[in-house]
């Protein structure tokens, strides 16, 4: 549909940093160069000849020959440096062999680089060798490369120029690299648009002279309307990712092209209305408030990855009212929350903290009093879920009884008791750790009344949610002794980044474990979530699946396979899928595949159809009453 052939344009596109990601004379040194005692000074050298070559600030040709005497290579090394160049082909170049090898005929190679590398990496993804227009290098009689090819003009100044006008091409001529010497075949005339390619590089002085700025292929060619891999590109998708994720994430969302913001602490709600305008894919962890009034910015925004497990920090119904699919990683951190659990109630039954202190005062206190085993032990936990239900198993491991109590009616495991009520629960506890989700009911959920309710000396611990507990009441019951010590996590109020400081009542107390909400905050946990939020994102946000979803309809779709996908998210009231399947009828449009889940609020319907079928399909379907969100894939 979005198809169009240039019969008369002529794509002109630079090898090093556009076509691969590296600049090949680097890596060549980087294999030349290997075992050399000044390799790295070498190297570095190297680069800054490029870099200066590449801005105009020094002529190509002495760049070239600076290079070649700093690189001792032979023709040995040629065939490791094709094997590196082949997995450093750009990802959008990747994504675009269609477009590469329907177009072959139509696409020229031009760069300062050398024939030896190019040819065999661009041949690979279709390009004609014949449409391949480099350098070759010259080798001495032992094979050592010690020069260039001096009658090409590719070696000298202005190279690109004379080559371009040499092979009078005749039609349009749009450049695509991110060098200088790209830009000067636009600058001398002979192209009709210069596109700074920066997937790889960006180079501010080639940025101002170009007519547009590609940060991928797929960009140049939603800018002509060329057949591509992506709908839309995703360069044009901002991602924003807040509170410290795992660099994991962002290499995931980065390898596929998008546009990626990161920053280390949380947002208050202020700056992240301000911030949300143009984001159509939000990551946070557990301190930033998605609320409506954030949400009523929001226009772009896709979809919403807690990097942790709770939700309660987000709007989720706003979210559903906006068609916006928000996602979680349930399981990735609870193993470290029932670690830590089970790391404190030992050391709080124990003394460990107030006696490690005195002995960083030098006061050797040695005594049994008040240090108890867990073994034979009761321990209570109040919400059974996934945490839960592994401390019940682990600390039955280590010979306690354990009771919970949960709203929902929960398997026992092992031999844990269920109690029938909270009260009963906190009775009998001789601990009692907290692991209900954050659900605003649970406000409070253990208060005055409640510590009151305890054994004299229980140990308490919260690693669930702040807003849960009272912390006065908590102060409270520490300083009379009902509580004899308390491992707390979490907080109402939790500072916004590691700079600003932890105000609370609980701080200088006894036998008290803080934690700065480091529950699931392993190198572990993190990475596990690192990979497996952007993993649920990224299916919605290529292939409209929304299994995992907190708020959404959940379905789990087919690949798409050569015909496009028409999501469409309603309001679930009566008729619309009617509706929607009378506009396919109307236009005979045969339907390949069709998924509809609705929950309360909303109906989600997925449908393949083939390729060909017009823009009014697409504007009529956008045009439901009750429509909230319509995309399009393919
Ligand atoms: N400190 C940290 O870094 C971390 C904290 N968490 C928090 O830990 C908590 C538990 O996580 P999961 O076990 O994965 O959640 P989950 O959703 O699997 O389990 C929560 C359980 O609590 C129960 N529940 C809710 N309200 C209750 C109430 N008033 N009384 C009794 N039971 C109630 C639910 O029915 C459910 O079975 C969540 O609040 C989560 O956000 C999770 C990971 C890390
Ligand atoms: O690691 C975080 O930022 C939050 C962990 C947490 O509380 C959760 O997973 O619910």
């Amino acid at each position: 549909m979005l198809t169009k052939t240039l019969e008369q344009t002529y794509f002109v596109i630079d090898f090093d940093s556009t076509f691969t990601k590296v600049e090949a004379l680097d890596v060549l040194g980087e294999i030349s160069l290997a075992g050399h005692r000044d390799r790295e000074a070498i190297l570095e050298k190297i680069k800054i000849i490029t870099d200066r070559g590449m801005s105009g600030e020094i002529s190509l040709s002495k760049s070239i020959e600076l290079r070649l005497e700093l690189l001792h290579a032979h023709r040995d090394h040629l065939p490791a440096l094709i094997e590196t160049l082949k997995n450093e082909i750009s990802d959008s170049f990747q994504r675009n062999r269609e477009f590469l090898t329907e177009h072959a005929d139509h696409i020229y190679i031009v760069s300062s680089g050398f024939k030896e590398f190019i040819v065999p990496i661009v041949t690979s993804l279709g390009i004609k060798e014949e449409n391949v227009f480099a350098n070759t290098f010259v080798f001495d009689a032992d094979g050592n490369i010690v020069s260039c090819d001096c009658e090409n003009p590719l070696s000298t100044d202005k190279g690109k120029v004379k080559l371009i006008r040499d092979l009078k091409l005749e039609g349009d001529i749009y450049v695509i690299g991110d060098g200088y010497t790209d830009y000067e075949i636009r600058e001398s005339g002979l192209a009709n648009r210069f596109y700074a390619f920066t997937e790889n590089v960006m180079r501010p002085k080639v940025i101002e002279k170009a007519d547009h700025v590609a940060p991928s292929l797929d960009e140049f060619l939603y800018h002509n309307k060329l057949s591509r891999s992506q709908s839309y590109p995703k360069s044009r998708i901002k991602v924003l990712l807040l509170e410290n994720v795992h660099p994991v994430a962002v290499k995931l969302f980065e390898s596929e092209g998008f546009n990626v913001e990161i920053l280390k602490g949380a947002l208050d709600e202020d700056e992240l209305i301000e911030k949300i305008r143009d984001v159509s894919i939000l990551g946070i962890r557990s301190k930033t408030q998605v609320t409506s009034r954030v949400l009523e910015h929001a226009n772009k925004l896709m979809c919403v990855g807690a990097f942790c497990i709770g939700t309660n920090q987000i709007d989720l119904k706003t979210c559903t009212e906006k068609g916006i699919a928000v996602f979680n990683a349930p399981y990735s951190n609870t193993r470290s929350v029932v670690e830590l659990a089970i790391g404190e109630i030992i050391m709080l039954v124990r003394n460990i903290v107030p006696k490690s202190n005195k002995m960083h005062e030098g006061v050797w206190d040695k005594s049994a009093k008040n240090s108890f085993e867990v073994r034979g032990k009761k321990l209570g936990l109040v919400g059974y879920g996934n945490i839960g239900t592994q401390l019940s198993v682990v600390a039955e491991a280590l010979g306690m009884e354990v009771y919970f109590y949960d709203i929902v009616d929960k398997l026992a495991l092992g031999n844990a008791r269920k109690c029938k009520t909270l009260d009963e629960l906190l009775a009998v506890s001789d601990f009692i750790s907290l692991h209900t989700d954050g659900r605003a009911s649970n406000k409070n959920l253990i208060g005055a009344r409640e510590f009151a309710l305890m054994k004299e000396g229980v140990i308490f611990l919260n690693l669930s949610r702040g807003h849960i507990v009272d912390i006065e009441a908590l102060v409270n019951a520490i300083k009379t002794g009902r509580v004899a010590g308390a491992g707390v996590d979490v907080f109402p109020y939790e500072p916004k980044t590691n700079n600003e400081e932890f105000i609370n009542e609980l701080r200088g107390l006894p036998n008290v474990i803080l934690s700065p909400h480091i529950g699931g905050s392993t190198e572990e946990a993190q990475e596990n979530i690192g990979n497996f939020v952007p993993g649920k994102l990224l299916e919605y946000i290529n292939n409209g699946s929304t299994y995992g979803s907190v708020n959404f309809p959940e379905v789990q779709l087919p690949l798409l396979k050569d015909s496009h996908r028409l999501l469409h998210i309603h309001a679930n009231v009566p008729g619309i899928l009617a509706k929607i399947n009378a506009i396919f009828a109307n236009y005979h449009i045969n339907i390949q595949g069709q998924y509809l889940k609705t929950t309360e609020q909303v109906g989600y319907v997925i449908t393949d159809i083939a390729k060909d079928y017009s823009d009014e399909v697409v504007n009529e379907l956008r045009n439901i009453d009750n429509t909230i969100k319509f995309r399009l894939l393919y």
